[in-house]
């Protein structure tokens, strides 16, 4: 697992390597080198290369530096004077490289700059690292827009200028990079909100060759995690089972009004690999399902005058719920007092439980101010995954807003924090989903925005309950087998998106390709691993 920092424990590792003997002025000359080293890799004979006021500009100073030095022709854009530039380290590089065979450009006009653009093969952008916050003000704003325009290929130094590498907020231009090339860490705001948009193919330069001795003493914002980290859930059945070791899910699901999204949550559990799924839904709606998934048992359950689940559905549920490995309770159940008190009852049971969509909904209805306010609610032994997409982590703390990758580990933070638990896990979904656990914060690979389609939550929770049944009993960390199934949901995006088109996926689509997803993960981690050459099976 790679570790993703904020902007404060990135300031905090550069001290502590200085500590160690490596000073700023030294990783900057590290900096530079490396991105100068990315942008030869595109072989440009031309490189225009725009730098700021601070040691994000440095850093390009270097670069140009180093490329020039290699005889590719490199231009340099600059606010003020290299002695004007009011960071130390910078103005030092600025002037150095300034007495090299590179040409300078002071303050340039639009129409300059866009004349500089045309000649150059890669454009290197320098203007702002992780000093930047607040509104672009000029000259910046209008060299943004005019590098957008003309759009070149960019390679971004440290991040994207424009991008708030905190949060991950855009708030006017920011620069549209094909490569960024950042450095020591990555930053958690490079994940965050806009910044997926706008990173392009992220590498990271980790610059101080004693990396792995530091980076454990500085807070990790989260880990990305990789194929490799998740290879154990990517192995073969053993030949010595049967359906119920196999591990056996109950999906609590459905109503009435949504059918659909039982179905497509048990049908996803059973191709995730569970050996045996039944579905507990409300009695009127038990027939469609039974219809829909002709190997997939289904107990009708007490119900309202609306077909959700009524008063005596709580032990109805929890009777059959104590067979299972693994219990998942919320698609389309939607919210009344009888699916309430079923969440609740299902909390109190020493059963595997996942919590998803209506159920999270229920609870958060149940509680004043948030569930983290109320902790007992849901502090219990065994384990329990609650599945929030952003307005559902919202609703359960409270009313909070959560808008961003980094706004939903805030808030998946708090519920987790509050109960205390190793077997708590928070899976905050968006275009990125962060599995929160009182100790990490894990970041699996992320879909496509294809998933982003009605019920591809419902999948998702169908795919994390098979994978918990199949794999309850070999896990340790409970992160991490969170992190495979949101990481299979995504391949399955992918492969969906292949099939029928970026825009036209559905979440029914997604069910039956859980299997290529868990071969394409599986080439994925063998790849990374150097046991596998090329495109794999
Ligand atoms: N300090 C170190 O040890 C290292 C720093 N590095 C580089 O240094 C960067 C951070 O440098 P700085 O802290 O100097 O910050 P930046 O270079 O990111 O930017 C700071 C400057 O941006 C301008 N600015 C801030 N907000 C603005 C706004 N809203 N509109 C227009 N201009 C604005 C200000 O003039 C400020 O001086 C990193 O991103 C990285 O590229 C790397 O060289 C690695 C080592
Ligand atoms: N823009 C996006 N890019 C990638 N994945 C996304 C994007 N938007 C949503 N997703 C993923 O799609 C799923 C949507 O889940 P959810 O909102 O619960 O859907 P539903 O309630 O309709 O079933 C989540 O796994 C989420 O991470
Ligand atoms: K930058």
């Amino acid at each position: 697992m790679k570790p993703v920092l904020s902007t404060d424990e990135v300031v905090r590792l550069e001290d502590i390597i200085e500590k160690e003997g490596t000073s700023k002025a030294e990783l900057m000359e590290l900096a530079g080198e490396f991105v100068a080293q990315e942008v030869e890799r595109l072989k440009p004979r031309h490189v225009l290369i725009l730098t700021g006021f601070g040691n994000n500009g440095g850093d390009g100073w270097v670069a140009a530096d180093v490329l020039s030095q290699k005889g590719i022709s490199v231009d340099v854009v600059t606010p003020v004077e290299p002695d004007e530039i009011p960071a130390v380290l910078a103005r030092h590089v600025a002037r150095r490289t300034a007495a090299r065979d590179v040409s300078l450009y002071v303050g340039p006009s639009r129409d300059e700059l866009s004349a500089l653009l045309e000649k150059a093969d890669v454009v290197v952008d320098a203007i702002l690292g992780t000093g930047f916050h607040g509104s672009l003000r000029s000259p910046f704003s209008i060299w943004i827009r005019t590098v957008n325009d003309a759009s070149p290929v960019v390679v971004s130094v440290d991040v994207p200028s424009g991008l708030d590498a905190r949060t991950g907020h855009v708030e006017d231009d920011c620069i549209r990079a094909d490569r960024t090339v950042t450095m020591l860490a990555p930053k958690i705001g490079l994940y965050s909100g806009d910044g997926p948009e706008y990173v392009g193919e992220l590498v990271c330069g980790e610059l101080y060759e004693k990396m792995d001795e530091v980076i454990g003493d500085v807070e990790h914002a989260a880990e990305i995690v990789e194929p490799a980290d998740i290879v154990d859930y990517l192995q073969h059945l053993p030949a010595n089972v049967d359906k119920y070791s196999r591990g056996s899910v109950l999906v609590v699901a459905g109503s009435t009004q949504y059918p659909g999204a039982a179905i497509m949550a048990a049908k996803s559990a059973a191709r995730a690999g569970a050996g045996y799924v039944c579905v507990a839904a409300p009695e009127p709606c038990a027939n469609i399902i039974r219809l829909a998934l002709p190997s997939i048992p289904v107990v009708g359950i007490p119900y309202d005058s609306r077909g959700s689940f009524g008063a005596a559905a709580r032990s109805a549920v929890c009777d059959l719920a104590k067979k299972y490995s693994c219990v998942l309770c919320g698609p389309g159940m939607t919210v009344s007092a009888g699916g309430m008190d079923v969440a609740l009852g299902l909390l109190e049971l020493d059963v595997p439980l996942i919590l998803d969509a209506d159920a999270l909904n229920c609870l958060a209805k149940a509680s004043i101010g948030g569930i983290d306010q109320t902790p007992e609610m849901y502090r219990r032994e065994a384990p329990l995954i609650m599945t929030p997409h952003y307005r559902e982590l919202s609703r359960l703390v409270g009313g909070d807003e959560v808008s961003d990758l980094v706004s939903a580990i805030d808030a998946a933070q708090k519920i987790v924090w509050a109960a205390g638990s190793d077997n708590l896990v928070v899976v905050a979904k968006g275009p990125t989903t962060a599995v929160v656990g009182v100790e990490k914060v894990l970041l699996p690979m992320s879909g496509p925005a294809s998933l982003a389609t009605a019920g591809s939550g419902d999948v998702l929770a169908g795919i994390l309950a098979g994978s918990m049944a199949l794999w309850a009993d070999q896990v340790d960390i409970w992160e991490l087998l969170v992190s495979y199934a949101v990481a299979i949901h995504s391949y399955t995006g992918f492969a969906a998106a292949e099939e029928y088109g970026e825009k036209s996926v559905i979440a029914t689509d997604l069910i039956d390709l859980i299997g290529p997803a868990m071969h394409l993960a599986g080439d994925e981690a063998l790849r990374s691993l150097g046991l596998l050459d090329g495109e794999g099976a």
